[in-house]
């Protein structure tokens, strides 16, 4: 039988156990039961709903810094891939009144249905601090454990983000699939889906670009055989620097069309490229995150989601450095000119201010369109 004080609105307690030992209290807002994963945070003040189905973030538990979340629910169109992928989500306080015109269904309810954990009443404050402090750290949160030496135990036995292959199976394609242009097609190119984020293409094809999707397992010929316009490289989850096949396979097409890459994508390319990748102390989660365009030396705003990066004293001859993270100096950007690739470590366009680094979307398609289409 339960005792008294272990459920609050007929849910249950939830204990969060890191794997130095810390110990964070809360309750459960949605499900039961436990779960491990590398503990980030987020800064992001909106964009929940983009954050929990960003396939990015799976195999890590995201730390909303936020303190007010679900007040918007869920809307239908927003998200950014079907599934949750968040291995679970913790919250100041949660609060199930969505008020949104548009919204069909609460954050609760939706990750009820994913069978995802919510939880909420933590010190999430406490929590973000140690882990800036003391690095990004693997986590095991329980309803039915409380014993913290048990959970910790069960953190520390959980595998770590380095080494860890998970953008092999990230992506939801079983075979490559087609996407027209939204209106007059400029340019068809081809996307390898690491676990792509949807907005993505939704920004590629409103500029006027096919977009043929092919896993980020894909063969060297398939992708050349295709005759694309250019390359796109998606975002996606895990280490990087355990993809060799992937790396691999995208070697033939540098040189033959342009590559752009974002986010894992980014770092793939820079893999590919002789660059070395390393995991960040703790990783940039948010969507306010300045880096510093070194071309034009203005500052962008922009939104990010990486626990690694390229490591700048690896860049090799004809690798150039395009964009650095304004605070911790972490590379967000490199190119290659000399064989026509480029990638950035962030999300142009989903950034909540000015548009100010839609134009890496610009000019990749202004670069991959090989003429007007006429008629
Ligand atoms: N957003 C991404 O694609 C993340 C890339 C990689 N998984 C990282 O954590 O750095």
């Amino acid at each position: 039988m339960e005792h008294a004080g272990s459920r609050r609105q007929g849910r249950s307690r939830a204990t969060l156990v890191l794997e130095d030992g810390s110990v964070f209290e809360g309750w459960s807002f949605a499900g039961d039961g436990e779960v491990a994963g590398e503990v980030v945070f987020t800064t992001s003040m909106v964009g929940y709903q983009e954050t929990i189905t960003d396939p990015s973030y799976r195999g890590q538990i995201v730390l909303f810094t936020y303190p007010l979340i679900g007040n918007y629910g869920m809307i239908p169109g927003d998200e950014e891939s079907r599934d949750v992928q968040a291995a679970a989500v913790l919250v100041r306080e949660y609060t199930p009144y969505h008020s949104n015109w548009a919204s069909e269904k609460s954050l609760a309810a939706t990750l009820d249905e994913a069978g995802v954990l919510g939880i909420e009443g933590m010190d999430t404050r406490a929590l973000t601090r140690r882990i800036r402090d003391r690095g990004a750290m693997r986590g095991f949160i329980s309803t039915v454990e409380r014993d913290p030496n048990v959970l910790q135990e069960k953190a520390n036995a959980h595998p770590s983000m380095v080494g860890r292959d998970l953008a092999s199976s990230g992506s939801d394609l079983a075979e490559p699939t087609l996407m027209p242009a939204f209106g007059e097609e400029r340019c068809r190119i081809v996307a390898l889906d690491y676990g792509v984020k949807g907005s993505i293409y939704k920004e590629l094809r409103s500029r006027g670009a096919t977009v043929l999707a092919m896993p980020g397992s894909a063969e060297p010929e398939a992708i050349l055989d295709s005759n694309p316009d250019g390359l796109f490289l998606s975002n996606g989850p895990g280490d990087p620097a355990a993809l060799d096949r992937a790396v691999n396979a995208l070697r033939p097409a540098l040189g033959e069309v342009p590559v752009f890459g974002i986010c894992l994508g980014h770092q793939l390319l820079g893999l590919a490229l002789g660059c070395q990748t390393y995991k960040m102390p703790f990783g940039h989660h948010g969507a306010n995150h300045p880096v510093r365009n070194l071309e034009n030396n203005r500052i962008e705003i922009t939104s990010q989601n990486h626990g690694f990066a390229v490591l700048e004293s690896s860049l090799p001859e004809g690798v150039e450095l395009t964009h650095r993270n304004l605070y911790d100096g972490t590379v967000e950007g490199i190119s290659a000119p000399g064989l026509r690739a480029w990638s950035v470590q962030y999300h142009p366009e989903s950034s909540p201010g000015p548009r100010d680094s839609g134009y890496l979307f610009d000019g990749f398609i202004e670069t991959v369109s090989p003429k007007a289409v006429v008629g």
